[in-house]
């Protein structure tokens, strides 16, 4: 019975929030468009001749779609975007194919990028195609996904037009800080184009009109901005993009405020949702609130877990983690060090014991005000101090590109005590960023964290070693 539970849990779970997002599930149901289209579902084995034959990028997406159905994460999705070039999924190999505004293109290779990585090779034509097309993107931490939505926001600004015409929702402070740090950056050589935070200390005086282009920020403010005090006109919004789309629309506080957002958005409005991970019922949901959408996952052989090297510390108390960082610490050369804990305490607790022996370190939780955290993460980016202690609240988002090892000083797990693999995911994914080499060491003092490593690995299907932390030998390998 508790499959059968749980069942229940998960599509009560779907209805409740299709209802609260406004929606009629069975509207969407794939079968009736099919049936709208006088398409038929096509047998999982489809060649790359179904989308050639599609005639316009509706039926191409629903096709794609259809095809997906028997084929998540099959090689299929990718390989008919790269097969047919007249199709809007056709992907590219540079920035110069997508045809960007001049000064856009210059502001990408301003950055230092010369080629698109394989999410933005994948979701750049379609995210700039016309008609605008919706958009479900999953790639691996660390693969560029804030360049490919940024770059699609930039290019959709029409800035002749004084009000804002492209919302992205971040779930904290300090990634829709870093994303507007990268639409400034790409934008650079596009001073026409003017982007605002709406992010808590923002203050605007009521009655206040907002004349940006592109808003970036977290739900509570935009709904503040948009909704409660008018300050611009949500129906004229024509992006709308979810980063980390899949806590956005799981987690209840960031959920509610998402909604009465979402719901005022004109249908003609183009959503672009990422993530490094969805749950399948957070995709599923994902799928009913984003109309006819180009869903985009990486294949799993592409997830770059490869390039970070996974391993466990087998430790029998607080004390004894303290004394496996500080082995490892003195016997490789770490550029930087991200460790999570699962509790502000043991944050602390640890951050203390360290600065007491010296160590250069730096805490962020989430008790600090927003304006501490911004100051911890500068000075963390800027290299003064080594070492970052955290908890969850920095496990997404943050791109820090010389952190080369993350720490779980705690497996992280969910409210049940099990492990919780997306969070695993997000928080080895700040280091190993965009194919550059990591090292992830998990410590295990217990035998649920053990049951957790091992959930863990077998969920990724990827090795996660023993280390012997007294073995300076062996330690030394895995910095090599
Ligand atoms: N085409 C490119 N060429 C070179 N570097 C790139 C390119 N695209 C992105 N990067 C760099 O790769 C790093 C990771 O990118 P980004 O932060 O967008 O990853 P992400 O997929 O959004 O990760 P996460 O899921 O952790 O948020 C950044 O430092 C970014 O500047």
């Amino acid at each position: 019975m508790y499959w059968s539970g749980m069942f229940h849990v998960r599509v009560l779970k779907r209805v409740i929030m299709a209802k609260q997002w406004g929606q009629k599930a069975e509207e969407l149901e794939i079968s009736n468009k099919v049936a709208g289209l006088g398409l038929h579902k096509k047998p999982i084995e489809s060649t790359d001749d179904d989308t050639a034959d599609a005639a316009n990028p509706a039926e191409a997406s629903l096709l794609m779609k259809i095809i997906r159905q028997g084929l998540v994460e099959s090689k299929l999705d990718i390989e008919i975007q790269r097969k047919d070039p007249n199709s809007p999924l056709y992907s590219v190999k540079t920035f110069e194919a997508l045809h960007l505004k001049p000064n856009l293109l210059k502001g990408v290779y301003d950055m230092g990028f010369n080629a698109p990585s394989k999410i933005q090779e994948t979701a750049l034509p379609t995210l700039l195609a016309d008609p605008p097309q919706n958009m479900i993107a999953q790639s691996q931490s660390g693969t560029g996904k804030t360049a490919a939505f940024v770059l699609a926001m930039l290019s959709r600004v029409d800035p002749s037009k004084n009000y804002p015409q492209v919302l992205c929702l971040s779930p904290t402070y300090e990634l829709a800080i870093q994303t507007g740090e990268v639409a400034a950056r790409m934008a650079k050589f596009c001073p026409e184009i003017k982007l605002k935070y709406a992010v808590r200390g923002e203050e605007l005086p009521k009655g206040t009109k907002i004349t940006d282009h592109i808003l970036i920020g977290t739900p509570g403010k935009m709904l503040d901005w948009g909704v409660k005090f008018v300050m611009f006109d949500l129906t004229k919004i024509k992006v709308f993009v979810l980063d980390e789309a899949d806590i956005m629309i799981d987690r209840q506080g960031h959920q509610d405020q998402c909604v009465k957002i979402h719901k005022r958005l004109p249908t003609t409005c183009q959503m672009m949702f990422f993530s490094a991970t969805y749950t399948s019922a957070v995709m599923e949901f994902a799928e009913i609130i984003v109309p006819n959408p180009i869903i985009i996952r990486l294949l799993r052989e592409e997830e770059s877990l490869d390039n970070i090297k996974q391993y466990y510390v087998k430790c029998k108390s607080h004390e004894d983690k303290y004394r496996a960082i500080c082995n490892i610490y003195g016997v490789i050369t770490i550029g930087q060090a991200i460790i999570f804990c699962h509790t502000r305490k043991t944050a602390s607790w640890l951050s203390e014991k360290m600065s007491r022996d010296g160590h250069s370190v730096a805490v962020l939780s989430g008790e600090l005000t927003v304006e501490q955290r911004i100051a911890v993460l500068d000075r963390f980016r800027g290299g003064l101090e080594k070492v970052l202690i955290t908890t969850n609240v920095l496990s997404r988002g943050i791109d820090i590109e010389q952190v080369t090892l993350v720490v779980n000083f705690d497996m992280p797990m969910d409210l049940d005590r099990k492990a919780d693999c997306e969070s695993y995911l997000h928080r080895i994914g700040r280091t190993g960023r965009f194919g550059k080499a990591g090292i992830a060491i998990n410590l295990i003092d217990s035998q649920q964290a053990m049951e957790i490593c091992l959930e863990i690995e077998a969920h990724f299907g990827k090795k996660i070693k023993l280390l012997d932390i007294e073995d300076a030998e062996e330690i030394e390998k895995i910095g090599a």
